[in-house]
């Protein structure tokens, strides 16, 4: 039998059977800071005079009890007046949570009845919550920052290497949405599970090691269905996001201009929807008929049927935007002033380089999507027989990252269109960057499945300056026809302008 008490000394759950088994889900749990426990305390009963088991350690330390207490029955004990003998007690044991990196509770040597009733619980709580406050003070994480634990399935269809480079690009994007990575939880399967992604064990250790850093985020370096996360969610008891919904959060913090906060707004709505109606469904499937269409059902349709309906607005004035643009471009076709789109991975330094090159002053930042709004600015190529100098049109444009999600594709077509509308482009690459190769190979992809094919692109390493000889040679020899720089440095600036001004010669005749 197992009883559950709160710090006023009223139980308020009792179950039979092992901790374990009668453990409060984790969303029933009452929420505090990562330095609170749950200021509930676990008495059971146990048949076998043994220690706490593992199980019922664990159980605890998922609901971050205040104390877990084992009575240990013997089967002979007191005479019942009527006969039969009756449950005595003989050992206790008292356990509870230690605040330390390697051990996660400890255990007291069997006591008697009388020592447990005399332990202040209050006090002990007292002792455990100030060690963890310490322990949380010296990580050094603001308090507004998400504490986040990372977790990465490895699957039979990626590579190791792009397994971990996939990681350490997610751990870059938790942090530019404003998070610390904590720690980092692997686990390898030939495939994800079709309802929670990873395995039951390891929902379990990732459940433990987010109690133990006092995580508040998991985000899952795959993406999940709808149904999964809800799944993995309810089992750990905390938010479970995965890697779009970064993206999508990182978008929306950045969104300035109308155009971006619209069509950050018009992607993250399109990927709420089908986890609303994923809900919807959930709840439906319990068994039809009474009860399955309470008011919970009905607020989820109208709630359901207002996002839609903000969709389809928003989806019109991202037309009208696109519409917007069009009329700009024609004007600039007009004029006869040819175009050229940068286009190129996040962080590879676009912004930077439209900078340099026509005195400007975009933001530019060592995160990740710095760029939302594009930004287009006019600068002279020479053109190539007469050395004259012609005017250009230079567009700034959002970066690309790999598996970009397809709510962000949809409504950055505004904006893309400026991509697929220009006469050529410059296709920017981090060579600094251990996983320039795949930063090639995704922006390709994605400029591959554009709907309007894109002009001829001219491929530009930049950052040479923080690249060795060695990888230097090795671009070269696989791109002997693309352009080396460096915008921050200003290196091979002239060059890069005359091979844009015979591109143009060649795409854009005078
Ligand atoms: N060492 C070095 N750093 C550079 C160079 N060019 C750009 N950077 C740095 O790279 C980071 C990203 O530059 P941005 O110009 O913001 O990159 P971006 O491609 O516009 O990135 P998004 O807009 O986020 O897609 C900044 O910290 C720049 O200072 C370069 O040639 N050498
Ligand atoms: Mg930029």
């Amino acid at each position: 039998m197992s009883v559950y008490i709160n710090r006023r000394g009223q139980i308020i759950r009792l179950g039979v059977g092992t901790p374990r088994q009668t453990q409060i889900p984790p969303l029933e749990l009452p929420r505090y800071g990562a330095e609170r426990l749950s200021g509930i305390r676990c008495i059971s009963t146990q048949l076998k005079p043994e220690i706490p088991s593992e199980s019922a350690l664990t159980s605890m330390a998922l609901q971050r009890l205040d104390a877990l207490v084992i009575l240990n029955i013997t089967g002979s004990g007191f005479q019942k007046r009527g006969g039969g003998a009756t449950g005595y007690i003989q050992d206790t044991y008292l356990a509870h949570l230690v605040p330390h990196p390697e051990i996660n509770w400890t255990i007291s040597p069997p006591l008697s009845l009388d020592a447990v009733s005399d332990q202040d619980f209050l006090d002990l709580v007292d002792g455990i919550e100030s060690e963890y406050a310490r322990d949380i003070a010296n990580q050094n994480v603001a308090d507004e920052i998400d504490r986040v634990l990372l977790v990465g399935v490895k699957t039979d269809y990626v590579t190791t290497q792009r397994f971990n480079d996939g990681l350490e690009e997610l751990v870059r994007l938790v942090e530019t949405a404003g998070g610390e990575v904590l720690q980092t939880v692997q686990q390898k399967r030939s495939k994800p599970h079709p309802q929670t992604v990873v395995g039951e064990g390891k929902i379990q250790e990732i459940a433990l090691a987010a109690q133990k850093i006092g995580a508040n985020l998991i985000v899952f370096d795959c993406n999940l269905s709808p149904s999964q996360g809800r799944n993995l969610e309810t089992q750990i008891g905390i938010r479970v996001v995965d890697r779009t919904e970064v993206i999508l959060d990182i978008f929306a913090q950045r969104a300035q201009s109308g155009a971006g906060k619209l069509q950050v707004e018009l992607a993250q709505l399109e990927y709420m929807l089908p986890r609303l109606t994923g809900r919807g469904l959930a709840m439906s499937r319990q068994g039809g008929g009474i009860g399955t269409r309470g008011p919970g059902e009905t607020k989820l349709e109208t709630e359901r049927r207002t996002i839609q309906k903000r969709i389809s607005r928003l989806q019109q004035d991202v037309n009208q935007l696109q519409a917007h643009r069009s009329r700009l471009r024609q004007q600039r076709q007009h004029h006869d002033v040819p175009s050229v789109a940068l286009v190129g991975y996040t962080n590879a330094g676009k912004s930077t380089l439209l900078n340099t090159l026509t005195n400007s002053e975009v933001y530019i930042a060592d995160q990740l999507f710095a760029t939302l709004d594009p930004t287009t600015r006019r600068f002279n190529v020479p053109t190539s027989n007469t050395g004259e100098q012609r005017q250009i049109l230079l567009t700034d444009t959002v970066g690309f990252i790999h598996e970009l999600p397809p709510p962000l594709m949809d409504a950055f077509r505004a904006t893309l269109e400026e991509v697929t509308e220009a006469d050529a482009l410059i296709h920017l690459i981090d060579l600094s960057h251990p996983a320039w190769h795949s930063h090639i190979r995704s922006v390709m992809g994605i400029l591959s499945e554009m709907p309007i094919a894109p002009g001829p692109s001219l491929i530009v390493f930049n950052k040479i300056d923080r690249v060795d000889g060695e990888r230097l040679a090795q671009a070269e020899e696989e791109f002997p026809n693309a352009v080396f720089i460096s915008a921050s440095e200003r290196l091979s600036l002239e060059t890069l302008r005359q091979r844009v001004g015979q591109l143009i010669a060649y795409t854009v005749p005078a």
